[in-house]
């Protein structure tokens, strides 16, 4: 057996970084070549430029862009190669085909081809043969490849941790990953950015990960159940498996604000891929909607329900946000293809155009949308003018035509047509624009839908695969203009118990309405927070199929003071305790940002930071925010100041409160004063 004992291992580790060293001094001297030669190039050009004809320069240019583009892969292969010299890799299987000895399968972030043996001494995590150590035990054992399952014998199963070149332990085991490795990768403490999980994805997580037939996937996961984790690693997957047409810059991840964006944005490049294209809602809105509109935000709506919760506001909210509402638009635009046209005799100078070759018309371009519709049938109605006549039309002729027959259809604004729906549905009451106008959240992705329909809008066909995190609050008809946007495949992800809007969440089947050929997974198994926080935040939102993983620490802490003084105090020394408790991120989750504003004034202090709707980089050390702003960000320990019976009462405030709670890893504490919130109560 190669490799068999530690001391071994630490040789061949050493002999493994020799090889990464010298790979990497040979990059080095290709990188100083092509500098040279690119050097060499340009001044040939400067010294040669009187004599070149135009074909010349365009040919020289597009050699140096050559040598540029094989110098910058050069660069990012030295980056690739000082990585691995850190950490080459966390897992080793010896892999036997039948009938075979088997040969140690060495697994890292990256894979390790030395050109001088002509071996692949690691394998990239995302390589066919890697899947085993995510999928098997020992035993009988099977991969995939493009050109066919292999079978054979998994005879070992190693783990290692190596760290800055060093190993710190090496684990030979039976189970798939190591329960041990995982219990103290999820002991740590936080970064101040999403890490990935390489080492330790578990076999269920690795089933989404590498998952190539579902045209749509839907996961539903659990809180802290790696959704946006495994989201990133599928994104890094599929990035290696389709390398010869899919780039980094094809795909787009929708993502709910950019301290999301920016908390996410290590994972990926830690996996050597590129920085990801993202968007937030609001910006495809507005990037669809031009600057024809003015509209509210989402975190707009919700501070709004926050705050004053209007029953006549919630009942527009919920009705825009069902699936009924979208079937109801599409019924509407059914009513208008078939009733909103009428036809009538055009008379253009001396010429008649019939009624029927009108309606006719307008029917055989019915796959055109309807306000689009218009252009066409005046190009035929114009040939058919002109074939009368046999001249070509005046001015005056052609514009009678261009005008007359776009004012046969009922409306020919968008809007005017989004007013109309509201009566047509016999619910006028549910629309309220505002003046100067200015459109509700609820409303802005239903008029998008209009524009889409009636208009036509261009489609984001240069993005090969769409990532949608926070599924939970977008409702069908976001999810019908995506569909109709994004032709591409789509992985789209959350969790309904953490909505920050109860009246416009969306469930997994929800959106499967709208995607009927989705595949979707759910997750059960929480990773992030200790039993005791995910016991206690079942309190607030009961999941009884939630699975904790078997994590222990302090239970959390719900501590009651006589006044508000009294509570700022508390949270002072909060404070002080986390700075000296070597934990590197604390989060006091506030419900609504003016609570978050008065904490932060009260509490000045340095290395303390208030994380706005504008803010664009998550920090470590003690931020104040929101619950809404917090989604999707994790801390070693939160602290949720106000929890009186005062601040959370109702179905919103519940969902912020799950929110808060389920941020924590290890502790979480809950101050109030007078009454606690009957929400933790009950
Ligand atoms: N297989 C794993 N190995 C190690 N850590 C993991 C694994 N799966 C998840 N985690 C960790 O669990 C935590 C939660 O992961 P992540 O944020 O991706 O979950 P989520 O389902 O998106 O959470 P939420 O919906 O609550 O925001 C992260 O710290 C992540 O690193």
């Amino acid at each position: 057996m190669i490799n068999a004992t530690e001391s071994e291992e630490r040789e061949y580790l050493e002999e493994i970084k020799e090889k990464l060293t010298l790979a990497i001094r040979r990059v080095d001297d290709a990188v100083k070549q092509f500098s040279d030669e690119l050097r060499q190039k340009k001044q040939y050009i400067h010294e040669h430029q009187s004599g070149m004809d135009e074909a010349d320069m365009v040919a020289a240019g597009q050699s140096i862009n050559r040598m540029a583009f094989t110098g910058e892969g050069a660069v990012a292969r030295k980056r690739r190669l000082l990585k691995l010299g850190q950490s080459p890799y966390f897992g080793r299987l010896d892999f036997a085909p039948p009938g075979q000895g088997s040969t140690p399968v060495y697994i890292g972030v990256y894979s390790f081809f030395e050109e001088q043996q002509r071996q692949n001494l690691i394998y990239d995590w995302r390589a066919p043969i890697s899947s085993m150590f995510y999928d098997f035990e020992l035993g009988a054992a099977a991969y995939t490849t493009p050109s066919g399952t292999i079978e054979g014998t998994i005879e070992r199963k190693r783990q290692y941790k190596i760290r800055d070149g060093r190993l710190e332990f090496l684990l030979d085991s039976a189970v798939n990953i190591h329960d041990d490795v995982l219990q103290q990768e999820l002991a740590k403490s936080s970064d101040d950015k999403m890490k990935n999980i390489v080492a330790t994805i578990q076999r269920d997580q690795n089933a989404v990960i590498r998952n190539e037939t579902a045209p749509v996937m839907i996961i539903q996961g659990v809180a802290g159940s790696g959704k946006t984790s495994i989201a990133l690693h599928r994104i890094a997957f599929l990035l290696y498996r389709y390398r010869e047409t899919i780039r980094a810059k094809d795909v787009l991840i929708i993502s709910p604000n950019k301290v999301f964006a920016d908390y996410i944005s290590n994972v990926l490049p830690e996996l050597g891929e590129e920085h990801i294209p993202e968007l937030g809602m609001e910006e495809l809105a507005a990037d669809l909607l031009g600057n024809r509109y003015r509209f509210q935000t989402f975190f707009e709506q919700v501070s709004a329900l926050l705050e004053r919760p209007d029953p006549a506001f919630i009942e527009r909210i919920r009705f825009k946000s069902s699936a009924e509402f979208l079937s109801k638009l599409n019924q509407y635009l059914l009513h208008v293809e078939n009733h909103y046209f009428t036809a009538a005799e055009l008379r253009v100078g001396g010429t008649v155009v019939p009624r029927q070759l009108l309606l006719d018309k307008f029917k055989a371009y019915h796959r055109v949308p309807i306000l689009k519709r218009f252009a066409l049938i005046a190009d035929d109605v114009r040939a058919f003018v002109r074939d009368a006549v046999r001249r070509k039309l005046t001015g005056r002729e052609k514009a009678a035509i261009g005008e007359g027959i776009p004012r046969m259809l009922k409306f020919n604004q968008v809007l005017d047509f989004y007013r109309d729906f509201y009566r047509w549905v016999g619910q006028p009451r549910l629309l309220r624009l505002d003046h100067p106008l200015q459109l509700e959240y609820a409303d802005v992705f239903a008029l998008i839908y209009l524009h889409l329909r009636l208009e036509g809008l261009a489609s984001y066909d240069h993005v090969k695969h769409l990532l949608v995190d926070e599924m939970q609050d977008y409702t069908p008809v976001q999810y019908a203009v995506l569909s109709r946007l994004f032709h591409c495949r789509k992985t789209i992800l959350g969790d309904v118990s953490q909505t920050v809007n109860p009246y416009s969440a969306s469930s997994a089947e929800t959106i499967e309405r709208v995607f009927p050929q989705a595949e979707v997974v759910k997750l059960y198994r929480s990773y992030r927070s200790t039993v005791e926080i995910t016991a206690f935040a079942q309190r607030i939102t009961p999941n009884p199929h939630l699975i904790p993983l078997d994590r222990h620490g302090p239970a959390p802490a719900v501590v009651g003071y006589n006044s508000p003084g009294e509570e700022l105090t508390a949270l002072r020394q909060l404070i002080a305790d986390f700075k000296s408790s070597g934990q590197h991120s604390l989060g006091l989750i506030c419900k609504t940002l003016a609570q978050a504003e008065h904490a932060q004034e009260a509490l000045q202090a340095p290395g303390v930071y208030l994380l706005t709707e504008e803010s664009t980089a998550f920090k470590e050390g003690v931020i104040i925010t929101t619950a809404h702003l917090a989604k999707g960000l994790e801390f070693d320990a939160v602290v949720v100041p106000f929890a009186s019976a005062q601040t959370y009462t109702t179905e919103v405030d519940r969902s912020m409160l799950y929110v808060a709670c389920t941020r924590a890893m290890h502790q979480l504490t809950l101050t109030y004063v007078g009454e606690l919130t009957p929400i933790l109560a009950g």
